[in-house]
């Protein structure tokens, strides 16, 4: 019967004709190998045109041919009103609800009263029906979250009277599947609603149809709040709407969102027959709608034009994502990328800023600090200071440890059960897909994860000497709370112990035994970045350290950190805490600007303010580009003794404000004092010999040969 139905003459509305016409040149290349498939689709395509143009210069109204029943359903359809009250394509047929996953209900779109005109009695699903059956059903809905990329299928307000609340996270659909960041509103949005309920009330996720969009981010939320598969999450979905999620490349992004191989008894649903003839119950020219979660209908339902250029596409769509795979695997199999990684590279996406402010209060809470005015928190992390003359008396009265000072971007990290969170220097957490397994004794591996743990440390690239692949790496070097306990009192060489026993080992050794974890499918090598605990040695090896292993490091090193050894973590400037830097390396940040009479100036901060160093001048050497390309952008800059100004090394993308002008006082003072690695290594071998360091290194060192 669909085939059969008189589709010639259908309008095609001027837009579609265009996107149809660009289609059809897009692919045209693609067409040579289905040649008498083109021939009958190019015949057709002039027949409708000459068609078209027949009846736009009849200046007529053009009569569709409709299914006889219902016919007055229709009757807007060549009206001016026809875009606005237009149902969604399949709409009609579609079921209306799922069943519950825990308190998510996945729902296909409620249409407002205003689209009674187009639906019949029996069919009609508005937020009345919604509530009144999930009312019978003895729900409570308490939250609606709608996923459409419009807002023209229903009001609020029914949904206001009722006390629920409404959140749109606006989704495009049809071929691009939403965006980390609104997947990362979805979830925190289900997170809290779930948190702040008294008594239980439902959740109403929509898109659509409730199916592709709506599947998406439930499968993103079940993967974050519980321990599970990709797998087992869709299973879920599907098992709950039927027949779930049927765009293969949103399936295909779920695996590759959370790093896990796609097992091949997976396949993807074929599309809904609902949906596949719907285009043809309502929309009889095939028209796709801008928030449509699935675009045109399958091959079946179509006409013959349509059918031929479905069969176009399909075939290219095949060869594509073939050769798409291909290279998947490529990359999957190598973990390679062409793309050259820098430090300046921003990791992870984006989350709502009400999260934000919660996870920054935890940092807080866990370095013992007071939340300054809300949102104006800064970044809390530890700071060493520069070793100067009066300073370098400290390694002898306190024990200390010593490792390079990796030179790539700061980031304390973040870890909760519904992802990890990098936090940079202007105190903003962005997340990435990372997978942290708590140690647990009593459980299977991948039982549990760690939750608000929070570490300290150093992303660096690594270039391999041999290959000259890059890899990025998260050297982590300290630990401030795991699984939501405050640990920055404890002495500094427990925190690292502990970091090794709880983050480090359960890792490795999921990641050697993944076979027999929870989820065997997940690929530890498709995360962004690797992650290792940095390593610390007593003071003796300073030596080798300066001289052999940082000149084989695989990534920049700029100088040496002194560690107290028995040391709390000290939030902001721990003058316990010391950085030794090559000379020429001492640096500092400036904010960089040109006055208004063409003037380069050199800022610092002072108690919050900016402080103007006009006796500071910088040099932009061997820097093609006119200093006004650095007006407003904080720069780091070394000092020139001989020259006697600061001469600039690079933009700091990573920082948001400049040294603080105590800072700057500090690194003058080391500057000035020019601590040699000759006059260091000569203090160190002095030191190493004191009673109290003799003593510790006999002890440490018998009880790492213990360990051994
Ligand atoms: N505490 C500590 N810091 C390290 C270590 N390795 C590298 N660092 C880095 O050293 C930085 C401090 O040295 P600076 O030279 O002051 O760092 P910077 O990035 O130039 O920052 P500014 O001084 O603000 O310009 C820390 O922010 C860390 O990112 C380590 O093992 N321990």
């Amino acid at each position: 019967m669909i085939a059969s139905m008189d589709l010639n003459a259908s309008p095609v509305p001027e837009d579609d004709e265009e996107i149809y016409e660009r289609h059809i040149e897009h692919y045209s290349a693609q067409e040579e190998h289905v040649e008498s498939a083109v021939e009958i689709s190019r015949r057709e395509r002039e027949e409708r045109r000459k068609r078209l143009r027949r009846d736009r210069s009849d200046d007529r109204p053009v009569h569709v041919s409709q299914p006889p029943v219902h016919d007055h359903f229709y009757q807007n359809r060549n009206s001016r009103s026809y875009d606005k009250s237009r149902i969604p394509p399949g709409w009609l047929d579609c079921p209306s609800v799922g069943q519950e996953i825990g308190c998510i209900i996945p729902s296909k779109v409620p249409l407002g009263e205003s689209y009674n005109d187009c639906v019949p009695p029996g069919k009609r699903y508005s937020f009345k029906q919604v509530i009144h059956q999930q009312r019978v059903l003895g729900r409570k809905l308490g939250l609606v979250i709608d996923l459409t990329n419009t807002s023209r299928y229903y009001q609020t307000t029914d949904l206001k009277r009722e006390g629920i609340k409404h959140v749109k996270i606006q989704c495009k659909g049809r071929d691009s599947v939403p965006e980390n960041v609104a997947v990362n509103t979805f979830v925190y949005e289900v997170s809290q609603f779930l948190l702040r309920q008294k008594s239980k009330k439902y959740i109403l996720v929509h898109c659509t149809h409730g199916h592709n969009r709506t599947g998406y981010m439930i499968i993103h939320y079940l993967m974050r709040s519980q321990s599970m598969s990709v797998t087992q999450a869709i299973k879920i979905f599907n098992e709950a709407r039927p027949p779930g999620i049927y765009k293969p490349d949103y399936i295909d992004a779920l695996y590759a969102f959370y790093h896990e191989r796609r097992p091949e008894m997976v396949v993807c649903p074929s599309t809904p027959e609902w949906k596949r003839s719907s285009d043809l119950d309502l929309n009889g020219d095939a028209v796709a709608d801008d928030d449509d979660d699935d675009g045109g209908g399958g091959p079946a339902a179509l006409p013959i034009i349509e059918e031929v250029f479905c069969c176009v596409m399909t075939t290219f769509q095949i060869v594509l994502r073939f050769v798409v795979k291909v290279l998947l695997i490529d990359t999957e199999e190598n973990h390679e990328t062409d793309a050259v990684l820098t430090n300046d590279d921003i990791l992870g996406d984006e989350i709502p800023r009400d999260q934000l402010e919660s996870m920054r209060s935890f940092c807080y809470q866990t370095l013992k600090l007071n939340l300054g005015v809300r949102g104006h928190a800064q970044f809390p992390g530890s700071h060493p200071v520069s070793l100067n003359r009066d300073n370098l008396q400290l390694l002898r009265q306190r024990y200390y440890y010593a490792t390079w000072k990796a030179d790539g971007t700061r980031y304390m990290m973040l870890i909760t059960v519904d992802g990890c969170y990098l936090i940079d220097r202007s105190f903003n957490f962005r997340r990435v897909q990372m997978r942290f397994p708590a140690r647990h004794p009593n459980e299977g591996i991948g039982e549990r994860t760690h939750h608000f743990t929070l570490l300290d440390g150093e992303m660096v690239i690594d270039t391999l000497p041999d290959s000259q692949k890059q890899e990025r790496r998260y050297l982590i070097y300290d630990m401030m709370a795991i699984n939501t306990v405050s640990i920055v009192e404890r002495p500094f060489y427990e925190r690292w112990k502990m970091l090794e026993k709880e983050v480090i080992e359960p890792r490795n050794y999921e990641r050697q035994n993944i076979y027999q974890s929870r989820n065997p499918y997940y690929r530890y090598d498709l995360e962004p970045f690797r992650v290792r605990r940095k390593d610390f040695w007593l003071l003796s090896t300073v030596n080798k350290v300066l001289k052999e292993f940082i000149p084989r490091l695989s990534h920049e090193a700029d100088g040496l950190i002194f560690q107290g050894w028995d040391d709390p973590y000290v939030p902001r400037t721990h003058e316990g805490l010391l950085k030794w830097k090559y000379a020429r390396l001492n640096s500092v940040d400036f904010l960089f600007e040109i006055s208004s009479d063409d003037r380069p100036q050199l800022y610092l901060f002072e108690r919050g303010k900016r402080k103007l160093m006009d006796r500071d001048t910088v040099e932009f050497r061997d820097v093609s580009d006119p200093p006004s390309s650095f007006s407003g952008k904080i720069i780091e800059c070394s000092w020139d003794p001989d020259q006697q100004v600061w001469v600039y090394m690079r933009i700091r993308t990573d920082k948001s404000t400049p040294n603080d002008f105590n800072t700057f006082k500090k690194v003058m003072r080391s500057i000035k004092d020019n601590i040699t690695d000759e006059i260091l290594l000569n203090e160190i071998n002095e030191i190493i010999r004191l009673p109290m360091y003799a003593d510790r290194i006999r002890m440490d060192s018998k009880a790492s040969a213990r360990r051994k």
